[in-house]
Formats: C-alpha cells, structure tokens, sequence
C-alpha cells in the first residue's frame, strides 16, 4: 500500500478558474507539500475531470500523490493515486476493491474515533478527524479536541491526519499530539506567497519528529 507522505496535506480550494487553480497548485509544489487532494463542490463533471486530470499532470511528475475528494469513479477514471470518503461518499470496503490494494484511501472520522476502527477494517489507509479549529472553508464541521489527536494517534495503526482552520501558527499542537499530516485548504492556497508559506508548513512539519 502507498504509505501517505509526510508534511503537508494540501486541499485544493473551489475555484471554476483552472489557469488560477493550476498556479495555485505549482506554486504549493514548489513550496512543497507531501499530498494534493482535489476537491471542489461547486464544478460540474466535466470541469472536475478536467481540473483532476490537469492537476495530475503537475503532480506526478513532482511525485506527490494526488488524491481525489468524493468521486471513486473520477479517481478510477485519471488513475489517481487515491480516493478520500467522508461518511456521505460511498462505501470504503467498495472503494478499496475498486481501487486495488496500493492507493490511498481516506476515510473522514470527524470527532468521533469510534469511527476509524471500522474505516481501517474496510480499508482506509489514512483516517482524519476534524474540524481541529474553526474552518472557514467547511463552517459547521464539528469540533475535534487535541486529546481526541492524541488517542488516535497513540491507539490507531493507521496514519492520523488532522483537517480544519489549520495554520502555520496553530498546527505544532496537532503534530506534537502524534498526527502524521495535517490537512490544509485555506491556510495555504489563501496566502499571498503560496510557496513560501508550503515552505512554512513544511517547516514546522519536518521539525516535529511525531511525524
Ligand atoms: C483529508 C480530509 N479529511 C476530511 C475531509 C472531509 O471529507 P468529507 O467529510 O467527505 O467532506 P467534503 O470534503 O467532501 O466536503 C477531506 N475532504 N479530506
Ligand atoms: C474539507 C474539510 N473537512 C473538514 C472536517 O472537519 O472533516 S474541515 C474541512 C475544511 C478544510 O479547509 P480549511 O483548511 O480551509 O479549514
Ligand atoms: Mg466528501
């Protein structure tokens, strides 16, 4: 199975604009990040597909995974290096045979671990738990605490990825609970030098030996 990267867990913000969202995305490569996911809910199909397979065509060459939000049938479709499930999306035992046994596949747990056990069974090679801090970009997610990081981290056998409001300034918490990667849309794509502040997040990511 493809392990999940280290570092920072990019999340692509919805923009119907791909010239902008791809130089958004090479400048988070340049940065630096360990994982891109493609998410975007307000395109149709077909500006999805041509956006994931565009944002394929930065990634692999840069060798980081791109994962898909949502749609197993548009992962399968570009041949991604991995699908994403929240609770609404689809099976992730069905997911995972589609997928074959070597992608990524993520499963959301919220703020309740209860969940990840059964998700790693059906699968899942990565779990996340948010929303950490109040997000902008997903307003009603509910609110994971850092002892729920740090029990997961400490009792899972799967990588611990946390999601939600994360920043350069409020991640070390998270790291130092144990996560393996935090999961970033605004912080990042927001910033006004995107590779500098991937750099930033690398930064305080790589200095933290939990991960
Ligand atoms: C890494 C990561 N964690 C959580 C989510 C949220 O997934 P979901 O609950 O399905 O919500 P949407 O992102 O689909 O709105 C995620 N996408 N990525
Ligand atoms: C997509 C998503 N899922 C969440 C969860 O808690 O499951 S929070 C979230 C939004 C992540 O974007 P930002 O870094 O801008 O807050
Ligand atoms: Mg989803």
């Amino acid at each position: 199975m493809l392990p999940l990267p280290r570092g920072l867990y990019a999340i692509t913000p919805d923009r119907a604009d791909t010239d902008s969202l791809l130089n958004a995305v090479r400048s988070a490569l340049a940065g630096g990040i360990g994982v891109l996911q493609y998410r975007n809910k307000q395109a149709d199909a077909m500006l999805r597909r041509q956006q994931a397979e565009a944002l394929l065509a930065l990634c692999r060459p840069a060798g980081v995974p791109l994962v898909v939000n949502d749609d197993l049938a548009l992962a399968l479709a570009i041949d991604a290096d991995g699908l994403h499930l929240g609770s609404e999306d689809g099976d992730l035992a069905a997911a995972r045979a589609a997928l074959g046994p070597a992608r990524l596949l993520g499963a959301s747990c919220y703020d309740r671990i209860e969940l990840a056990a059964s998700a790693i069974a059906a699968g899942a090679s990565y779990v996340a738990f948010g929303a950490a801090y109040p997000s902008t970009t997903k307003p009603h997610a509910p609110h994971a605490p850092l002892a729920l990081y740090r029990q997961a981290a400490a009792s899972l056998s799967r990588p611990v990825v946390a999601i939600g409001g994360i920043t350069v300034s409020n991640c070390a918490p998270l790291l130092a609970a144990g996560v393996h990667g935090v999961a970033v849309c605004n912080g990042l794509f927001d910033a006004p030098d995107i590779a500098a502040r991937a750099m930033a997040f690398q930064d305080v990511t790589a200095g933290d030996a939990s991960i």
